[in-house]
């Protein structure tokens, strides 16, 4: 677990932290999202102690962050940089062994962990751990950025716009491998953005940061259906329908959806969100998924968007 007390951290006159305070639990992602300059870079700089803060605590795990040294601390941390930050001269294996190097693992234990990471993040180890960084794409760049960052298996990931420098449909599908990956499942994770989709996507909380301060924190869908005032509400007027139907679960539909035969396969659950089940109906029709709490299985299909619609209306 993470909590951040009343932080603040000033660079001369500019205070680029103000009094922020957030908790993040053991296994959730929480998403610093603001426009730029908002303090976010310099919010997560302080937590793996590239950065003190100029006030404020920092604990992890209930143990501030200055009880070690910083070499310590960041061995539980994983960080990925903004814009990929692999080493030029490093072969893909050598920057993803990086931190297991640091930790004096022997060879064939790093071996065997770079081959286990380049075969997950399905870039195949005999075409890639020898390649440099200038021969791969900005998606894969992207993947070895990740594997590095999570090659000591860390319990706490830190991420800095992990998917800012790619094209829009390479940061989509990106994304969305990232969310299935095992890997990161039980992680700890505080990924930085300023893109609304991307943390409505990943975050199980969002911390709405402006001038250095948080505007308000909770879950997507607090923020979307209850917005603490006009500077929230315009921010993400612009993708609201998706927004909302993002922040809305099968779940939260699930009474008015049909019930069927529970022996239909189903590989959705009822977790998935509207937008996730609307765009997998388009694709490939109707939905079957399945509700591990009450064991129930149900169909979702393009009437039942009309009930989501309606609900949304009614959380307004
Ligand atoms: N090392 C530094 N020295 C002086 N000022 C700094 C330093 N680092 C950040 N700042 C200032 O602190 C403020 C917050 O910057 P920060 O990089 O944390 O914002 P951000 O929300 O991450 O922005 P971006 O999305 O553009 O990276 C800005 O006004 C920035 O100019």
């Amino acid at each position: 677990m993470i909590a951040v007390e009343n932080v603040s951290k000033s660079f001369g006159n500019t205070l680029a932290v103000d009094r922020v305070s957030f908790e993040v639990k053991a296994g959730e992602t929480l998403v610093l999202l603001g426009t730029s300059g908002s303090g976010k870079t310099t919010m997560l700089r302080m937590i793996n102690r590239l950065l003190e803060p100029t006030s404020g605590n920092i604990s992890l795990n209930h143990k501030s962050i200055l009880a070690e040294p910083p070499e310590i601390l960041r061995r539980n941390i994983g960080y990925v940089l903004q814009g990929y930050g692999l080493f030029p001269h490093y072969t893909v294996a050598e920057n993803i062994a990086i931190v297991p190097s640091l930790l004096n693992w022997g060879k064939d234990k790093i071996y065997k962990r770079v081959n286990e990471l380049l075969q997950k993040l399905r870039l195949p180890p005999e075409k890639y751990a020898d390649a440099y960084p200038h021969e791969l794409s900005g998606g894969q760049k992207q993947r070895v950025g990740l594997a590095r960052a999570l090659a000591a298996n860390p319990p706490v990931l830190l991420m800095d716009e992990p998917f800012g420098a790619l094209d829009p449909l390479t940061r989509e599908s990106v994304r969305k491998e990232f969310k299935e990956l095992d890997e990161l499942k039980a992680k700890t994770i505080i990924l930085v953005t300023h893109d609304v989709q991307e943390a409505f996507e990943l975050g199980d909380k969002i911390c709405l940061m402006d001038k250095g301060a948080v505007v308000q924190s909770g879950t997507p869908a607090d923020l979307i259906f209850h917005p603490v005032n006009e500077f929230v509400k315009s921010f993400f007027s612009r993708h609201e329908l998706q927004l909302r139907l993002q922040a809305l679960r099968l779940k939260d539909i699930w009474r008015d959806l049909l019930t069927v035969d529970p022996s239909a396969t189903s590989t959705f659950t009822s977790n998935k969100n509207i937008w996730e089940a609307t765009e997998a109906l388009t694709n490939k029709g109707p939905i079957i998924a399945y509700d591990p709490e009450t064991g129930t299985t149900k169909k979702f299909e393009y009437a039942d968007l009309q009930i989501a619609l309606k609900q949304i209306k009614n959380n307004s």
